[in-house]
């Protein structure tokens, strides 16, 4: 008989709201003693993507009755989170003729009436495209991102588009020239950023899952914050053909769900070649979840084995110390599965940060110059060209956009060129072999996904330099292509949730996402439903 160390499953049941945490002496105290208070359900996160194709296939409910219960989810909780700037009108009809054309039995797709949310930087030709950006208010692109024709061919309604900092650019969402986004889980806090506005909508469950953008951590730190799944997949997983460019050779397109199992099922509708996007990969796409969402998966000790290295450079200093417990909570828990943990040192992890600055600000000075008032957007009318550029600038765009276009243009410049971006260049490839060392003697590697829990709004809006502190636990990944999965881990005493990254090697996202599968069924043992929406979810 195996004990409930060895046995997923039975752990799992310890784990149960139903049985009291601290019969389970590995539970981590810090999401211990929040989590007593913050347990409002008895039930694993599932996918809801899987629930929603059985019931509409077996015609137990309506796709029309899903599409109307997260809209009704979403009216009442929109005035207070503000996730989206857009909501569509034609929600309901597309769901009816999804049940239409399960009537007939025509084929639906695997994500047939599924309500899934999109960044406002992946452009829909139905829906406006502003990248949280005055520049483009009321645009309107000819065409639809290819990550969007994609969800469409699957079924997909596309319920909005989500709010953003400025074309990606913060990690609060207070960057956005349209609305502040709140935290569900505390509506005086941020949700993260730059993919606010898609963590908060599936953290209150205003849709299924939801599309972001990373490219320096705006999926992963906003899931953190919102207690959600973010998926950031491999550089070149997912096709940018239509993603808003911010700085090119670090945007991926990612997945936020409310399991795992969720974010896989939305990245392998998203994913493959697409010839429109040079950099997209060639590579095959092999089926993320089917083996590890089989019956009877958990049980057969998957992770025995797994090599785990936690990397020591993120458990020190400047890292919130309840963040710490929960995350070392997160490795005790992955030992009881049977992985074996060391930790591993990346000696360059901390010039990761400087280096992406001075990268990701060069790459937008260049893809921002097409903001010039004649080619999109709003224009500043005057009969000398350079006026109409510097005005249409000036007005269109925001404090940090324009901050980060001066940085990059500085570091590009002759004379300076050398010092800043071709060092950047140099430490860049310095990162991808530390991770390559690091993943040769590991199969994936652990952080948190941000140094702190979510804080309060206007905190460290006028301190640029605190905000970008912020993205130390990301940016890494980016500069190595590497995918990463966020999960929620547990709580901080203020009852705000922490975020676990797991980062696994190129194009490896089917084994993050099994090891995440595994970590989700058998050490949350609930929902991470916030307050704003927990009288609902109460059993
Ligand atoms: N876009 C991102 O991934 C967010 C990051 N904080 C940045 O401002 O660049």
């Amino acid at each position: 008989m195996l004990s409930s160390v060895q046995n997923p499953r039975i752990l799992l049941l310890h784990c149960r709201w139903s049985k009291p945490l601290h019969h389970h002496r590995h539970y981590p105290k810090a999401i211990h003693a929040a989590a007593q208070a913050q347990a409002v359900s008895t039930s694993l996160p599932t996918s809801q993507i899987q629930i929603i194709q059985k019931s509409i296939h077996s015609r137990e409910k309506t796709a029309r009755q899903f599409a109307e219960e997260f809209l009704n989810r979403l009216r009442l909780t929109e005035p207070h989170v503000k996730s989206f700037l857009h909501v569509s009108e034609t929600v309901l009809n597309e769901a009816d003729e999804i049940d239409r054309k399960i009537d007939q039995n025509e084929d639906v797709g695997p994500l047939a009436g599924v309500l899934v949310a999109v960044k406002d930087n992946i452009c829909t030709a139905d829906m406006p495209s502003t990248a949280g950006s005055k520049i483009l208010e009321n645009y309107r692109p000819p065409f639809d991102a290819t990550a969007v024709k994609k969800l469409k061919e699957s079924g997909a309604i596309i319920v909005g588009k989500t709010n953003l900092d400025e074309f990606g650019m913060g990690s609060t969402t207070e960057g956005s020239a349209y609305q502040v986004t709140s935290n569900p889980w505390n509506l005086e806090c941020v949700p993260g950023g730059s993919s606010g506005g898609s963590a908060a909508a599936v953290s209150a469950r205003q849709c299924v899952v939801s599309l972001g953008s990373d490219t320096g951590g705006s999926v992963r730190q906003p899931a953190s914050f919102c207690g959600v799944v973010g998926l950031k997949p491999t550089y070149g997983r997912v096709s940018r053909y239509g993603l808003v460019a911010y700085a090119s050779s670090l945007d991926v397109i990612g997945c936020f769900g409310s399991s795992v199992a969720d974010a896989g099922i939305l990245l392998q509708s998203v994913c493959g070649h697409d010839k429109l996007d040079a950099t997209s990969s060639k590579r095959e796409v092999i089926d993320f979840t089917s083996q590890f969402l089989a019956k009877d998966y958990l049980e057969s000790q998957p992770l025995k084995g797994l090599r785990v290295g936690v990397i020591r450079e993120t458990l020190g200093d400047g890292v919130d110390q309840e963040v710490v417990l929960s995350i070392r909570g997160a490795i005790s828990h992955m030992e009881e599965l049977g992985c074996t943990v060391t930790e591993v040192s990346l000696p360059s992890f901390s010039l990761g940060l400087p280096a992406y600055y001075v990268l990701a600000s060069s790459e937008s000075s260049s893809n921002l110059s097409r903001y010039d008032g004649v080619r999109y957007g709003n224009q500043i009318v005057s009969d000398e060209l350079s006026s109409l550029y510097g005005g249409s600038r000036a007005n269109g765009l925001g404090p940090e956009v324009k901050r980060r276009i001066l940085m990059g243009t500085y570091a590009l410049s002759a004379g300076y060129y050398d010092a800043y971006y071709k060092r950047a260049q140099q430490v860049r490839t310095v990162v991808q072999k530390s991770f390559k060392a690091a993943l040769d003697e590991h199969d994936i590697l652990i952080s948190p996904a941000a140094p702190s829990a979510a804080y309060k709004i206007g905190e460290k809006k006028n301190d640029p330099l605190a905000m970008y502190a912020g993205d130390i636990m990301t940016v890494n990944v980016n500069l190595a292509g590497l995918p990463a999965l966020v999960l929620p881990c547990g709580f901080v005493q203020n009852g705000l949730p922490v975020g676990v990254q797991m980062i696994g090697g190129a194009f490896d996202e089917e084994k993050l996402l099994r090891v995440g599968h595994i970590f989700e069924q058998t050490l949350q043992g609930c929902s991470f439903i916030p307050p704003l929406i927990a009288d609902e979810f109460k059993c």
